[in-house]
């Protein structure tokens, strides 16, 4: 990191604090998961760099999203391991693994498109301190808990702003365009601001403009020192922004590398790029 990228983060408005790129974050050992009789991830080994916006592809059924459900706690692999920060997370609830800095998009469901945007963010607040109970109902500490909910508030108004949606604020996150949401999805993640967020095909019905804007905001994340890890099925999007490339099939790790190695790789066009190279 260059000391004008440091001096950057630090002073960044949406409140990182500093982090060392040259850490791998995230490190998935020999995952497995099988439903049933399918299996689903069969062996997957890889590894995201800090900083870094790295895609993941692979064809329908490759194992691309049972790969993120496995890394952020959703399901448990039957075998393998997750390493975040050099610490094995395996097998943690969704919750814990977002509190140590590791999220994913979620789509607004239809509960949450009856609710303002602004409470769509309220909803999801940094982690507060255990003891927010007791600090309420215990006499002179009632300020800390109004002081955490206005830092809660302000946060969502920086990340709407950062992301220029605030104008949307009032508005019901059910009568947003399909690209808006997408915008929104992405700023309730950062509101708990993690180190590094998956993202699930977050250009799905998104319009031109709107994925300029939101791939935009995505690098000027990235180079403050936020890791970006895209599952997308347009190749474009993956091979003009993603410096890293992931390429499952089958459950596996076929292929890894940066853009031009993977659209020029035999194994890979064989097994998935075909006609799109
Ligand atoms: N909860 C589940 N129950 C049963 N089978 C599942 C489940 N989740 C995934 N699978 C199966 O596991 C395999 C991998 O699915 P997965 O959704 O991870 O692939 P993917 O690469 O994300 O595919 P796509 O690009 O189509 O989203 C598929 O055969 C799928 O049908």
């Amino acid at each position: 990191m260059t000391a004008s990228e440091s001096e950057q983060k630090e002073t960044l408005d949406i409140g990182r604090e500093t982090v060392d790129l040259s850490e791998t974050p995230l490190r998935v050992e020999n995952l497995r998961k099988t439903f049933g009789g399918i299996t689903a991830v069969d062996g997957a080994t890889f590894s995201v760099e800090q900083g870094s916006f790295t895609g993941l592809i692979g064809p329908n059924g490759a194992g691309k999203s049972t790969t993120f459900n496995l890394i952020t706690g959703v399901h448990r692999p039957d075998s393998g391991a997750v390493y975040f920060d050099d610490e094995d997370i395996t097998g943690q609830r969704p919750y814990q693994i977002a509190n140590r800095g590791l999220v994913r998009t979620f789509q607004i469901a239809r509960e949450l498109a009856e609710m303002t945007v602004l409470e769509n963010m309220m909803l999801a607040p940094k982690a507060q301190e255990g003891e927010k109970l007791w600090r309420s109902v215990t006499p002179g500490l009632r300020g800390t808990v109004e002081q955490q909910e206005e830092e809660v508030l302000a946060r969502a108004w920086e990340m709407l702003d950062f992301f220029e949606i605030d104008h949307l604020a009032g508005e019901y996150a059910g009568n947003l365009s399909g690209g808006q949401r997408k915008l929104l999805e992405m700023a309730r993640a950062l509101m708990t601001d993690p180190q590094m967020v998956l993202l699930d095909e977050p250009l799905a019905g998104v319009n031109p403009s709107l994925e300029k804007k939101l791939l935009k905001h995505v690098h000027e994340l990235r180079e403050r020192g936020y890791t970006f890890l895209l599952v997308e099925h347009d190749m474009d999007v993956i091979m003009n922004n993603c410096e890293h490339v992931i390429v499952m099939h089958q459950g596996k790790v076929l292929a890894e590398g940066e853009p031009a190695d993977i659209r020029s790789n035999e194994q890979v066009i064989d097994a998935y790029l075909g006609d799109e190279v």
